[in-house]
């Protein structure tokens, strides 16, 4: 990990690949963006609309922000929560580079476990927990190949207990990216889906 053109980056030693660093506005994630595309993005339209004057998300594994980059432009304000250091450090120089516009609406915490954050003020609590790509290893993007070097795959009782915790900050709904075709997190069965070809938001409503 070290500097690359002004940004905080992974690169594996006398690799050919570009390194990885956070940049908001470049290439794919520019365009995702842009305010015409946002509303049409299948996690946007899983959150639904805020209501009660609550207009807070908590990414509760915000790894490289791409998605809470995504619900900030679409107007929620983002609370970030990451436990990697590495991944951590990057989100926060990714921000610190950010468009002010952008940055003003996402908020990254200490880099923890998510614990410890208030209940009964968030419109929806965002999980989006590692799971083994069906790919082959050369066909999986760089950064998910990075992911998965520096961070573990939850255990059945870990992933049971990240939902029961999202669920028990009240919320008025808990979204959950998965595979496609990956079993629902803990077993525990969605109130409806929004699905695509590779990736589908389940949506809990808690009320
Ligand atoms: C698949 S990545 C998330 C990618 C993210 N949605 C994005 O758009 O870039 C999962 C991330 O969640 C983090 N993570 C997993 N469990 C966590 C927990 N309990 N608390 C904080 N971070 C967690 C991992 O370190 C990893 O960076």
């Amino acid at each position: 990990m070290g500097w690359y053109q002004d940004a905080l980056a992974l690169w594996v030693p006398g690799g050919k690949e570009t390194p990885l660093s956070v940049n908001f506005t470049d290439g794919k994630q520019g365009y995702r963006l842009s305010p015409e595309r946002v509303r049409h993005e299948r996690l946007i339209k899983a959150l639904g609309k805020p209501r009660d004057d609550r207009h807070q998300i908590l990414d509760a594994t915000a790894g490289l922000g791409r998605d809470a980059a995504l619900m900030a432009q679409a107007g929620f304000d983002v609370t970030l929560v990451e436990r990697s250091p590495y991944i951590h450090a990057m989100l926060e120089d990714g921000l610190r580079r950010a468009p002010p516009a952008l940055s003003a609406k996402m908020t990254l915490l200490p880099c923890q476990d998510s614990v410890q954050v208030p209940a009964d003020v968030w419109h929806a609590v965002y999980l989006d927990p590692m799971f083994p790509a069906r790919e082959k290893s050369a066909a999986v993007k760089k950064d998910l190949r990075w992911l998965q070097v520096l961070c573990a795959y939850p255990q059945p009782a870990e992933e049971e207990a990240l939902l029961a915790w999202a669920m028990s900050l009240q919320p008025h709904r808990v979204v959950v990216k998965r595979p496609g075709k990956a079993p629902d997190l803990a077993g525990k069965t969605p109130g409806f889906s929004q699905k695509g070809k590779a990736v589908r938001f389940d949506v809990y409503l808690m009320g």
